[in-house]
């Protein structure tokens, strides 16, 4: 069995301690994907390492620079299975610099509050992970 490709994203908070809003991204390709939400993010490539490559994602994808903090574990050896080819790990993280845009692979960008966190239509696999990103950061209505 070929293994999985590890994906790697970020849960980009507005703030690490009190968090309010968590930003969505909608996919803009491929056309399978496209009007879905997810956490932005992709792929590890060869040689690098999983929080270099997020780093690197973040930084071609929506041109900001973040702060990584604790990660959300999922329950395969810490990553969450989100199809039947890859692999995700996902950290909480806050923009350091810039300003977040839809750069390439998304359309739009937005911030979503507790009460408006299911208003987005997320790729399938991302609900459970949203589910526990909500939970652990305590990003909840009420
Ligand atoms: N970046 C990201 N990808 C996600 C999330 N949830 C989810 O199911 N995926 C899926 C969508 C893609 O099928 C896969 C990786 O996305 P990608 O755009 O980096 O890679 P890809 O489709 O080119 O992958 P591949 O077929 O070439 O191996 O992970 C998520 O929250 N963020």
């Amino acid at each position: 069995m070929t293994p999985r490709k590890l994906v790697v994203a970020a849960a980009i908070l507005d703030d690490l301690d009190q968090p309010a809003a968590l930003l969505g991204a909608r996919r803009s390709q491929p056309e399978h994907l496209a009007g879905r939400w997810e956490f932005p993010g992709g792929k590890v490539e060869p040689g690098e390492t999983p929080v270099d490559a997020l780093h690197r994602e973040l930084r071609e994808e929506l041109g900001v620079t973040v702060e990584l903090s604790e990660e959300v574990p999922g329950p395969r050896d810490g990553a969450w299975e989100i199809t039947d080819r890859h692999v995700m790990r996902l950290w909480c993280a806050r923009v350091v610099t810039g300003d977040p845009q839809p750069l390439v692979e998304h359309d739009e960008l937005r911030w979503l509050g507790p009460d408006d966190l299911y208003s987005v239509p997320w790729l399938d696999a991302d609900v459970p992970i949203v589910d526990a990103v909500a939970a652990r950061t305590g990003l909840t209505a009420g």
